[in-house]
């Protein structure tokens, strides 16, 4: 990536002083607010400020590239489990993050699309995501210290798993123990590696044991409102998935007796509660809706409820669409893993 975006910076004095406006620079020479025509495509040249030598410093490059530049694990295709993104752009390099961020990202071609992911009132920060936001506290801290962004997340939801972090820690050193090896048990079944069949993913049961343990423990919390136990819920997401997924890799979705129960439906909605736009949720939506249709029929209030869920979150990723485009969209989510 460095090669790619230093030839571009080489070419074009302009778009290297729309770079050394970006957070990163080791001098603090970008704390002022930039000139926002610097960034209008149709300002000519000669209406923006370049006055001055600018320099092409490798290492004050390299610096920002750390900061700024985006790279996605977030899709994991059945098709292309390597799918990855990476990249740097310039404009959506000017928003903070949040743990419960108002705002998704999307990229088609090379365009990054920012979509709100919730209303956004005037004059409120619009924030996005830099890491899993569908992990536990300690594994994001972990991301955003140790990452080129380096700092430590003070939003709400942080805050209050801060505040709580002792009642529920041991939950959360097992879920970290665990999640390495049932994301091995879930890749390998996703890329039929093996032939999944019911029972044959230890660790993943046990995650999704320690799930529904902790979920309790987090309902008995004093002084919790619904929507900060859906936050923190949201960050063990995974330990109710993979086993929920692989039950279902296992059985093929054939009717199981109360597949989609409360608990899964329980947990989308603390999905999208902490990080509303996000591809995991509309997938595990997606799938939810299929099971539904087989165990209760196509038009029973839960598959339209669920299928409204998956269309409102199509909506908050790809925007508003055409509705069979919408519909086209959450089809080809049932191939995404909601794993990972
Ligand atoms: C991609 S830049 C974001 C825009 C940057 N704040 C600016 O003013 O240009 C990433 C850097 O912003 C800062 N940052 C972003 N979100 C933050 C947050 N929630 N808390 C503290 N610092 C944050 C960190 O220094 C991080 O390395």
């Amino acid at each position: 990536m460095f090669f790619k975006i230093s030839s571009i910076l080489k070419e074009s004095p302009r778009i290297l002083r729309q770079y050394y406006c970006l957070a990163g620079d080791e001098d603090q020479n970008n704390d002022a607010v930039p000139d926002i025509r610097m960034f209008d495509p149709s300002a000519p040249n000669d209406e923006i400020d370049m006055h001055g030598d600018i320099v092409f410093d490798e290492k004050r490059i390299i610096h920002i590239m750390n900061v700024n530049s985006f790279s996605g694990g977030v899709k994991v295709s059945r098709k292309d489990p390597e799918m990855r993104l990476t990249g740097l752009w310039l404009l959506p390099s000017f928003l903070n993050h949040s743990c419960i961020p108002n705002a998704s990202r999307l990229i088609v071609g090379e365009t990054m699309f920012i979509i709100a992911s919730r209303s956004i009132k005037p004059q409120e920060e619009i924030t996005i995501s830099y890491t899993d936001a569908m992990s536990p506290l300690k594994k994001r801290e972990k991301n955003l210290s140790e990452t080129g962004y380096g700092f430590l997340c003070r939003c709400k939801r942080c805050m209050l798993e801060r505040s709580v972090h002792h009642e529920i820690e041991k939950f959360s050193d097992r879920y970290d123990m665990l999640y390495d090896k049932a994301a091995a048990e879930v890749y390998a079944a996703v890329t039929n590696t093996i032939t999944p069949t019911l029972g044959s993913f230890p660790s993943c049961s046990e995650l999704s044991a320690l799930y529904h343990t902790l979920n309790q423990k987090v309902r008995f919390l004093k002084g919790l409102s619904r929507l900060e136990q859906q936050w923190i819920m949201g960050g063990y997401s995974c330990a109710f998935l993979g086993n929920w997924l692989l039950i279902g890799y296992a059985t093929q979705f054939t009717p199981a007796s109360n597949f989609v129960n409360s608990t899964a439906l329980e947990l989308i909605k603390a999905m999208k509660a902490t990080e509303s736009g996000l591809q995991r949720t509309l997938s595990f939506a997606t799938l939810l809706t299929m099971v539904a249709e087989k165990e209760r029929g196509k038009f029973s209030s839960l598959t339209e409820g669920l299928l409204n869920f998956a269309l409102d979150e199509c909506i908050r990723i790809y925007g508003k669409q055409r509705l069979d485009v919408s519909v086209s969209l959450i089809e080809q989510s049932a191939e995404i893993v909601p794993f990972f």
